[in-house]
């Protein structure tokens, strides 16, 4: 089925706009790829030292040409409960390629920060310059040139975006993600929540918090909520880089093993040596792009891919827009209710039919492009499946169930759970913002009240518990940007905001940072740019005015006097504190290279 038209204008816009650097692009990476082994270009020197660690046999294969050899990106590390899987990886992948006649190799490894674990932390201020740092390391591994394929193993917030965007500058080469998988259902999100908001009044100590939080993270796999992480996985997915089904099968499981050599037997298949030769920036296109951000509507997926999929575009010379975003959520449907646009988690969102049934009711109606080329061959069509462990211990593909298995998590096309998409763009006198609408009540759309102003998020915690915030306000939180402080997550304000609504007063957070995927139910103004450190007039704004965010019209506005606004003076920071300590100070070029955020906040690209 063709493509909605309204959907088809959108991508045809998006062409359009990317022609000159998109041509750029693919004339770059055409001239890359080479007809053989991508390892024949080297010298006999480069190749002994790119194959000195290998067997024998090994040797001799890869001394000749005609064995594809497969490297492999890892970002496996003890911090993050969804990477330390990979530890294992390496060797199942090199026993799955040997079997299908290759070899891989480890290329290389890339940094991963566990937003959890910075969360609130001084730490977090490192967090988004990570996702092109990782892109930067995954790239010197890749440079060593041995491969004619690549397997990236992430799954986290900037890492996998990171990976992408290497996959992407490396677009000549086929590239495979091969994920791990959630973590099994712990204590619910929801109760999680509950347990921090009586903490953050008092209510209970720091072992009924911690008690709870450890029973909510409690073994390997990604965090059960639909966070940046399994935004992430539901991205890989819709955009062809993952096996179908792959996404959301726990760690530790026989069918997860099984979906790990077949990626890897599938990356060795689409070499430029076999004959479905799948190079990752020819395989992803606009219709990719935009597939990705249908399916971010569609599941009410994180904020931050508002930066991160216009960074990953980017990087395969497409233009994408907070526009293009805006119009697409108006189109298309909130089909799934995950944590925090819901109660369920990932598990229940995969029991419930997961990525097949999403993708199988989004192509219904035809608000995906199915004409796209994706790791697993021609048309997204193929993607509408379940995935279960055959007889043999291999993967099975079934047809998608025709009905969700649980329609409160996940919704058929004809019933969503609201006509629009989970995120909306918001502009105004303050500039642009973005907001994520799908987990805040439709009463709490429009919230206009005072502002109350910040410049670091442990003034607005320590405001809160001091009993200063009783009342209907808008907390301005500002300086927070790339280019202030790398534009933290400001998750650890959602407890205390969330505290006072529920206490019936009209809050809200306004904002040139971020939030975390996880955050919802209070309605945040983020990513606010022009950021306050470049004299945006959110740097102007003054305790007390009036500010009015509607994520139904899409405005942003602080109800001051035009000529008023003009005359006054942005404020300016101190920001000394931000600059030293817990590797901050090896930050300074992506603080002063950073973009702004409505171009990805990249320190690597701009529109
Ligand atoms: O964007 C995201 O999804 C977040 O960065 C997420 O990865 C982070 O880990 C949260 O902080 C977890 O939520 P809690 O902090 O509530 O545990
Ligand atoms: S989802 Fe967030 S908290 Fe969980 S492992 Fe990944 S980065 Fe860490």
């Amino acid at each position: 089925m063709a493509a909605d038209a309204r959907i088809s204008a959108i991508t045809a816009r998006i062409v359009e706009r990317s022609k000159p650097t998109r041509e750029r692009y693919l004339d770059r990476l055409r001239s890359a790829a080479t007809k053989g082994a991508q390892r024949s270009v080297l010298g006999c020197a480069n190749l002994a030292h790119g194959f000195a660690i290998c067997s024998p046999t090994e040797k001799d294969a890869l001394a000749g040409d005609q064995v594809p050899n497969l490297g492999i990106i890892t970002s496996y590390n003890d911090m993050l409960s969804a990477h330390q899987p990979f530890e294992t990886y390496p060797a199942i992948i090199r026993e799955a390629a040997a079997e299908a006649g290759g070899i891989a190799q480890v290329a290389g490894g890339v940094p991963a920060m566990c937003d959890g674990v910075t969360q609130g932390q001084p730490g977090m201020e490192l967090s988004l310059f990570s996702r092109d740092l990782i892109a930067m390391s995954a790239a010197v591994g890749l440079s060593h040139n041995m491969f004619d394929a690549a397997v990236f193993l992430g799954v986290c917030d900037k890492i996998v975006p990171g990976l992408v965007i290497a996959a992407l500058s490396f677009g000549h080469l086929p590239a495979v993600f091969i994920p791990a998988g959630p973590m099994t259902s712990g204590l619910p999100n929801d109760e999680k929540s509950r347990v921090r908001q009586l903490y953050a009044e008092g209510k209970v100590g720091r072992a009924e918090l911690l008690e709870a939080e450890s029973k909510s993270y409690h073994g390997p796999g990604t965090c059960t909520f639909y966070g940046t992480a399994n935004s992430n996985q539901m991205l890989m997915e819709i955009m062809g880089f993952h096996m179908p089904g792959a996404s959301f099968v726990n760690p530790g499981t026989p069918l997860r093993e099984a979906l790990t050599r077949e990626a890897t037997k599938r990356a060795l298949a689409i070499t430029a040596m076999g004959n479905e030769f799948t190079p990752a920036g020819e395989m992803i296109d606009e219709r990719s792009i935009v597939n990705g951000v249908v399916g971010l509507h569609a599941t009410g997926g994180s904020t931050n891919h508002t930066m991160h999929i216009v960074a990953m575009a980017r990087a395969a010379g497409i233009v994408l827009t907070w526009q293009d975003i805006s119009e697409l959520s108006d189109i298309i449907p909130l089909l799934a209710r995950v944590y925090p646009n819901g109660l369920a988690d990932v598990n229940h969102f995969h029991a419930a039919g997961g990525m097949g049934f999403l993708i199988k009711e989004l192509l219904k109606k035809g608000l995906l492009h199915d004409d796209v080329r994706t790791v697993y061959g021609q048309g997204l069509g193929s993607y509408s499946i379940d995935v279960k462990l055959g007889a043999d211990g291999n993967v099975v593909r079934e047809p998608a169930p025709e009905k969700s298995h649980d329609p409160k998590v996940l919704a058929s096309i004809d019933t969503p759970f609201q006509s629009n998409g989970g995120l909306k763009m918001l502009r105004g006198n303050i500039g642009k913002a973005v907001i994520k609408i799908s987990a805040v009540k439709p009463e709490r759309h429009i919230i206009e009240a005072p502002a109350v102003i910040f410049h670091d998020q442990l003034e607005m915690q320590q405001a809160f518990k001091d009993g200063k915030l009783n009342r209907d306000f808008v907390a301005v939180v500002r300086f927070q940007g790339p280019k202030a402080n790398g534009m933290p997550e400001l998750h650890k304000l959602t407890p205390a905001l969330g505290v006072l609504q529920d206490r019936g007063f009209r809050v809200a957070l306004l904002t040139d940072g971020r939030m975390s995927g996880a955050s919802g139910k209070v309605p945040a103004a983020i990513h606010v740019t022009p950021e306050a450190i470049e004299g945006g007039p959110i740097a102007r704004i003054r305790e007390g005015d009036i500010i009015r965010i509607d994520a139904i019209a899409g405005t942003l506005e602080v109800l001051v006097d035009a000529a008023d606004m003009a005359e006054r003076e942005p404020v300016v920071a101190d920001l000394s504190e931000n600059e030293f300590g817990m590797g901050r100070e090896l930050f300074v070029p992506f603080r002063h290279a950073a973009g702004p955020a409505d171009q990805g906040a990249s320190v690597l690209f701009r529109h």
